[in-house]
């Protein structure tokens, strides 16, 4: 079920290193919202404190509140895994288990769950997984083939099938066509227009078209100079973030004169 995300004064570092400063926005559920900006500005870092991805770096914390329909995701109680399992994270390189088959991929997020299941039960779970990931009947007559042998746009939507069969509220997605040709790219917007039916969808993207394609909502992030923290600058919906922001540096960035 998808689920509306709160963040709320975030500050993020890495040690002592304060890399993104002040974020406050609410992301909401069943639409797709971009973050764009320039290199370094913070949008991975972001993105991956909102599952808490950004832990296993060796002294990376936050401060500040992320909320999950009210839930602080960052409570003493919370266990970050569990995080993990309910909002998922799509990766700028298709990341398949090589050795692994097709089949086993997409039942692989449900293992690593501990959750038990009757062999037709995770059947049925597979296949709905790949049918909702529009790779099904692609793959269907070799499930059993490893999932490093498909195509790089197979590939990263077999990442989509794996993310989506453990039922995630959120689904973060960092460059996911960046290593993907138009065709394959193509395939994966068509692939999120029609997940965020379900799903609340946080995309990190650099392709302007692409956040216009297929985002209801855009969050332009800057640096406030060189040296100094990212943060956010400006969100919006995103026809007013690319037709008329209220932001000069915004207005410079999407226009292509900066980034
Ligand atoms: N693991 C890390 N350890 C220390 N600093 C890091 C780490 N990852 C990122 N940073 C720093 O945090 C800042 C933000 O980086 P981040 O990768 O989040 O930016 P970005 O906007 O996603 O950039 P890009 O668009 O190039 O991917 C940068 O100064 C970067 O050097």
């Amino acid at each position: 079920m998808a689920k509306r995300i709160e963040v709320k004064g975030l500050d993020i570092y890495y040690d002592k290193f304060l890399a993104v400063q002040g974020v406050s926005m609410t992301i909401e559920p069943r639409s797709v919202t971009a973050l764009i900006g320039p290199s370094g500005c913070g949008k991975s870092t972001f993105l991956r404190t909102l599952n808490r991805m950004h832990e296993l770096v060796p002294k990376a914390r936050v401060e500040g509140k992320v909320l999950m329909d009210n839930q602080d995701l960052y409570g003493a109680n919370v266990d970050p895994v569990g995080v993990r399992r309910h909002i998922g994270m799509v990766f700028q390189r298709p990341n398949p288990f090589p050795t692994m088959s097709i089949y086993d991929n997409v039942a692989a997020g449900l293992k690593l769950n501990n959750k038990r299941m009757k062999r037709k039960d995770l059947d049925d779970l597979v296949e709905r997984s790949l049918r909702s990931a529009n790779l099904w009947e692609e793959v269907k007559d070799r499930l059993n083939r490893p999932g490093s042998g498909l195509s790089g746009g197979q590939q990263q939507r077999l990442c989509i099938a794996r993310a989506i069969a453990v039922a995630p509220d959120v689904l973060l997605m960092d460059e996911p066509c960046s290593a993907l040709d138009p065709i394959s790219t193509q395939a994966i917007e068509d692939l999120i227009t029609e997940l965020k039916e379900q799903y609340t969808i946080v995309i990190v993207t650099h392709n302007m078209q692409q956040a216009q394609r297929i985002s209801d909502t855009t969050g332009f992030f800057n640096l406030q100079a060189i040296g100094e923290p990212g943060g956010l600058v400006e969100l919006d919906t995103t026809t007013k973030i690319f037709t008329n922001p209220a932001n000069s540096d915004t207005e410079r960035y999407v226009s292509g004169r900066f980034g």
